[in-house]
């Protein structure tokens, strides 16, 4: 592709990719430059140039040389703008999840229903990029716009015809998934987390709510999660916009829940749709995860999907990595499961949703992230010990600051709680004396394969740890 047929110019240069760091500059590439928390992507302008860079997109009033400027208030945007230009044809079908908590299922699950349904579908999230055959792991929830965009566009060409991303507040802010046509959006949730980088609660709900308020295709539907209580301000914007709305909940109208009951491996679901009465047996435990499917079942339905087959379909649900994920059965016969909790809000519906189950105790193993918000540490901590039987907090992704002390800012709010640094003998602890009845939780780090200590990342997965400790 040439320059010009970007820019609406007459630049003869070929172009030959996209980045947004000028170490991955290539000749003939775009490059995007952008002050981030850490540096300014200005700074590297001349030596993208002096690797091959053929235009500069960035903030006007710079100068540029040897490259042609493309000067723009929002660079972020017009970059992803352009890069989308260039990666595309993108998936027909392409739907976006936000919300604090159940992105990362309902993306997995709405894939999984896509399947069953017959299409070409994958996802892109916390998990990494999925499709039918394999699993590449990118790093982000929201990769960077370079990886995201150029993902997509390989997705396509491969054939797939439905994509569900996760869009994090972060992504959302930084326009990574700008330039690609959302067809449907879904808002699972809305609670603390991030207050590091979004500074008040307001920017953050702020930074999610631009998923409906600019970036979901203004012809198309927005789903949202009713029982939430920000959920009527999405609500409110999409009837604004002139959106489709599905709504699913108790509160929901398009997917109206009206029965749940719990059972040792799954839950039956009643739900009215369309002025019929279905009833399902989800095969996943938890309120959230009924929650989580439900909105997966209403983007399958705002992107055409038949209500009675995918009502149908939730049945054939498998579990998501890491989320209230049975690692093992110890050999007391306590089962013992790994979830992703890792905020208040999370760790108090993933206790909620196992306690209902536990005829005993209810065992708690977590701990809280270092270089993160520290404000939610406590509150982790109260949480834990006022629904969970016996607390035990260790350590979580220290990073680079001091293990100790992060405990300690946990202890504040966990009064009576244990104390057991090494996670590794925390889980063995835990997963070890737990009794017959009883149900252990660890929760923190799901999915995730590695303990950030200081800048090093150490082998570390829960599921094989808790695994190990009950051999
Ligand atoms: C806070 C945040 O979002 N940081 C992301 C951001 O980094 P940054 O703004 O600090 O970038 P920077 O290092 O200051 O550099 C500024 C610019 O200069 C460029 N640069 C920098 C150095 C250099 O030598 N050359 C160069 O060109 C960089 O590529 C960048 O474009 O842009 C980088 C490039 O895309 C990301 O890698 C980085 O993610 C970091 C690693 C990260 O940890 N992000 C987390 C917080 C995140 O994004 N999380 C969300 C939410 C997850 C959730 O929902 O829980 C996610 O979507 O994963």
């Amino acid at each position: 592709m040439k320059l010009a047929a970007l820019t609406d110019g007459t630049e003869e240069a070929q172009v030959t990719g996209f980045a947004i760091d000028h170490r991955k500059v290539a000749p003939g590439t775009v490059f995007g430059a952008f002050e981030g928390a850490r540096a300014n992507g200005e700074d590297f302008i001349e030596d993208a140039i002096r690797s091959g860079a053929i235009a500069v997109v960035a903030r006007p009033g710079l100068t540029v040389e040897g490259a042609t400027y493309i000067a723009d208030d929002n660079p972020r945007e017009r970059f992803a703008q352009l890069a989308a230009k260039f990666f595309a044809p993108f998936p027909d079908t392409s739907v976006a999840i936000t919300g604090t908590n159940g992105k990362t299922s309902c993306v997995e699950m709405t894939r999984q229903l896509w399947r069953m349904a017959g299409f070409h579908a994958a996802s892109i999230g916390t998990l990494g990029v999925t499709t039918a055959d394999e699993r590449v792991t990118t790093g982000l929830t929201t990769p960077d716009v370079v990886t995201f965009l150029s993902n997509v566009a390989g997705l396509a060409r491969e054939g797939v015809t439905h994509l569900a991303f996760e869009a994090s507040s972060h992504g959302l802010t930084q326009y990574r998934t700008e330039g690609l046509k959302v067809t449907a959006a879904a808002f699972t949730n809305l609670s603390r987390d991030h207050l590091d980088y979004h500074g008040d609660m307001a920017a953050y709900f702020t930074a999610k709510i631009r998923l409906f308020s600019e970036v979901l295709s203004t012809d198309g539907t927005a789903v949202v999660w009713a029982d939430d209580p920000q959920s009527a301000r999405v609500i409110d914007l999409a009837r604004e916009r002139g959106n489709r709305l599905v709504t699913v909940g108790t509160q929901g109208e398009t997917l109206r829940l009206v029965g749940r009951d719990p059972t040792l491996l799954g839950q039956g679901l009643t739900i009215e749709a369309e002025g019929r009465t279905y009833t399902v047996t989800l095969p996943l435990i938890g309120a959230y995860q009924a929650a989580n499917a439900l909105v997966s079942a209403g983007l399958v339905i705002a992107t055409g999907g038949d209500v009675a087959a995918t009502i149908a379909n939730l049945a054939r649900l498998q579990p998501v990595r890491g989320r209230l994920e049975r690692a093992v059965i110890a050999k007391s016969g306590a089962p013992v499961y790994v979830d992703y909790a890792h905020t208040p809000d999370a760790l108090e519906a993933a206790i909620a949703a196992l306690k209902p189950h536990a005829g005993g105790k209810l065992i708690v193993v977590f701990g809280a992230g270092g270089d993160r918000d520290t404000g939610k540490r406590e509150t982790m901590g109260q949480v834990a010990v006022q629904h969970a039987d016996r607390v035990i907090v260790t350590d979580d992704n220290p990073r680079t600051e001091d293990a100790r002390a992060i405990r300690c800012d946990v202890l504040k709010g966990a009064r009576g709680a244990e104390e057991i640094g090494d996670r590794r003998a925390a889980i063995g602890a835990a997963v070890r004396e737990a009794g017959p009845e009883d149900i252990v939780l660890i929760a923190g780090k799901g999915h995730e394969q590695g303990q950030i200590v200081g800048d090093l990342v150490l082998p570390f997965d829960d599921v094989t740890v808790a695994r190990e400790c009950a051999a």
